[in-house]
């Protein structure tokens, strides 16, 4: 409807503009990027300056087991606020792939939201978003990749540079899942591809529901199991918004981890995880986008539909 416009109207003051250095810079561009995704509102980078909330507690009791535990690691009056804005402004995909098993061919569909940001050492992105190789500072070949690295935008990369400054360990790569409900999971796995080096250090954290993190040893061939060495006993962390786990030192190697599927509780509000991890070769860099983008469709947050819908371009 439009507002009839009165003599009041017309001589009193214009609405005070915002002061146009308020809106410079204020998201993250790139090619490889389907829409901008803004920097974090100035409540949360502040928030993000006493970050950790918590000393980390050390977990290294149990053979090949080197963890170190936030509880909670994103200050309390922060972690809702970070947890809708990564949901409301990052785009996600349902990745779907096919794994041949012999002669039969079947198809995966990624159990979970997936998108991820970043690209291996031997790259890097130049001040105008384009790769430089990592020595030469040189454009690298047009189909070095065959995916369409991008790099971490402002509001991830504000918190990788915090826990870098708090692990001691530098990330190049940064993988965010969501677990819409329940029914979105992540099966026993570890995250110890060649790519990422021996003994790799992954930060993962939780944002929104609380979910199980369970851990289980990979099993011991019979011929190194003996009578002496005590069996290590599986974990259960039950996540919670704002925690940070730190997998490091030779836990990728001998632990398995997973989210299983649970019913009732919180799961259906959503979870968001977090991982910053560092990828060495270029290997790393196909590996993770053709796992957590893939060639299917982009999705974004419906606020008033509360779920993940198609996005295209218009
Ligand atoms: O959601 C989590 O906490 C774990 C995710 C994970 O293990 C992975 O992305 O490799
Ligand atoms: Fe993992």
């Amino acid at each position: 409807m439009s507002k009839k416009r009165t003599l009041d109207g017309f001589f009193a003051p214009a609405v005070a503009k915002k002061p146009k250095i308020e809106t410079l810079n204020e998201v993250s561009s790139h090619p490889n990027y389907p829409f901008h995704i803004p920097h974090l509102p100035a409540a949360i980078t502040d928030g993000l300056g006493f970050a950790p909330a918590s000393e980390g507690r050390a977990m290294n009791d149990q053979p090949d087991l080197d963890l170190l535990y936030f509880e909670p690691y994103v200050p309390k009056d922060i972690h809702r606020e970070l947890f809708k804005f990564l949901r409301q402004e990052l785009f996600f995909y349902r990745v779907r792939y096919n794994i041949k098993r012999g002669p039969t061919e079947t198809q995966i569909n990624t159990p979970r939201w997936t998108t991820v940001f970043g690209v291996d050492e031997t790259s890097c992105f130049g001040a105008d978003g384009n790769l430089l190789d990592s020595k030469t500072k040189q454009s690298v070949a047009r189909d070095k990749y065959k995916c369409k690295p991008r790099p971490i935008p402002h509001c991830l990369d504000t918190l990788r540079t915090i826990t870098e400054g708090t692990t001691g360990e530098t990330f190049n790569f940064c993988l965010v899942n969501y677990y819409a409900t329940g029914n979105d999971s992540i099966s026993y796995h570890s995250d110890d591809e060649r790519f990422l080096g021996p003994n790799p250090a992954i930060a993962s954290f939780t944002l929104g529901a609380k979910r199980d993190f369970l851990m289980k040893h990979k099993p011991k061939p019979p011929s190194e199991s003996d009578a002496v060495t005590p069996e290590a006993k599986p974990i259960k962390l039950p996540l919670a918004s704002g925690d940070m786990v730190l997998m490091r030192g030779p836990t990728q190697a001998n632990w398995l981890h997973s989210i299983p599927k649970r019913k009732g509780g919180d799961s259906d509000k959503g979870r968001i995880n977090i991982t910053f991890r560092k990828a060495m070769v270029k290997a790393g860099t196909e590996n993770y986008y053709q796992y957590n983008v893939g060639s299917g469709g982009v999705f974004r947050w419906d606020e008033k539909k509360q779920e993940m819908t198609s996005w295209s371009a218009s």
